[in-house]
């Protein structure tokens, strides 16, 4: 990854808020925008780049003016995707994403061959699939953001409980990044502190609950879905990437063994490093956690399935 450029497919506001963020912590040499709705790639990435004047390292940001301008990423990140309507089924919302994932997907095989692949696009587990299933690439090179946006939440909510520990908390998202999302407590410490000698079991029960609810609760103030905490988190991730750190961070991934599961992306602990998924760690889950792991994993199958359904990967 010598030449540290970052393709971005989408760029509305997640994508765009990935791009600002990435600008501002110098990481990439270079940031191509690229998005289907005339003008947005263009404006965005003339107003992030004059913003990077103030960045501790210079970055280069640009607006792809077709599909063949994304190339030779190091890595492509993709939030391109339409939001539900009113009057659309989970369905119908499936079938229009996992089409457009389609298209986007042909265009990064074409032109960054050798990238690392970051899906963002909702639902996100089922999009990760999907990746994997049209470019038949190594596993490895296929990650899902969501267990680094969900972990953030996490340990949101444990701040605001005890108020301290902000940058301490190390918390664990698996599952779905959807309602059956599982926040693991028994695996959160504060510092090196387990967070269960610091709350009641009724105070983590809420935690939870508002991990779990954690996006729908901007959307009620919001109106629409959050994006600074996404764009940052897929930063995180791509940091991680470039610099070959080899963190720990929940990603959605597919599972080939992992966890009793195969042919099936979820969100589980990975290490990310320049190859994207160096590693899984399987960690040991109780009775009461391989049950909900199990749900999720369900859910996550039953979107493929609609998929298989309507013949999509014929
Ligand atoms: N994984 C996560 O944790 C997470 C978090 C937040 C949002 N999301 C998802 O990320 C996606 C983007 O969210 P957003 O808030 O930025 O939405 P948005 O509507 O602001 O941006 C999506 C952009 O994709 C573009 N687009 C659509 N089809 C395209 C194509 N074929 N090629 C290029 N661009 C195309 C649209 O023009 C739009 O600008 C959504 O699917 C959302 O649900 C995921």
């Amino acid at each position: 990854m010598h030449r540290r450029k970052v393709g971005i497919i989408g760029a509305g506001a997640v994508g765009a808020t990935a791009a600002y963020s990435l600008s501002m912590m110098g990481t990439c040499s270079e940031i191509v925008l690229f998005d289907i709705a005339e003008g947005v790639a263009k404006g965005k990435a003339i107003d992030i780049a004059q913003s990077s004047h103030y960045a501790p390292n210079s970055t280069i940001i640009t607006a792809a003016e077709s599909p063949a301008d994304v190339n030779e990423c190091d890595i492509v990140v993709i939030t391109a995707g339409v939001p539900r309507k009113g009057d659309m089924t989970r369905e119908d919302l499936l079938m229009i994403n996992a089409k457009i994932m389609k298209s986007v997907v042909e265009d990064v095989m074409k032109y960054s061959p050798d990238a690392v692949i970051i899906c963002v696009s909702n639902p996100l587990d089922v999009m990760t699939y999907v990746i994997h299933k049209m470019t038949g690439w190594e596993s490895n090179r296929i990650i899902g953001m969501a267990g680094a946006l969900d972990g953030a939440r996490m340990a949101y909510q444990i701040y605001n409980k005890l108020g301290y520990g902000a940058g301490q908390i190390g918390t664990l998202v698996i599952g779905d990044h959807g309602q059956n999302m599982i926040p693991l407590p028994q695996k959160v410490q504060v510092g090196d502190v387990p967070v269960s000698e610091l709350l009641s079991r009724e105070e983590m029960e809420e935690i939870i609950e508002r991990t779990r609810t954690g996006g729908a609760e901007i959307v009620k103030h919001l109106g629409t879905s959050g994006y600074y905490a996404p764009g940052r988190a897929i930063a995180h991730m791509v940091e991680a990437l470039l610099n070959d750190s080899k963190i720990v961070v929940s990603s959605s991934v597919l599972l080939q063994g992992e966890y009793g599961y195969s042919d099936v992306t979820a969100g589980v602990p990975v290490v990310l490093g320049k190859n994207g998924v160096e590693k899984i760690i399987e960690i040991e889950l109780d009775e009461e956690t391989k049950a909900k792991f199990n749900v999720s994993v369900e859910s996550i199958r039953s979107g493929i399935e609609i998929l298989k359904t309507n013949h999509f990967f014929e």
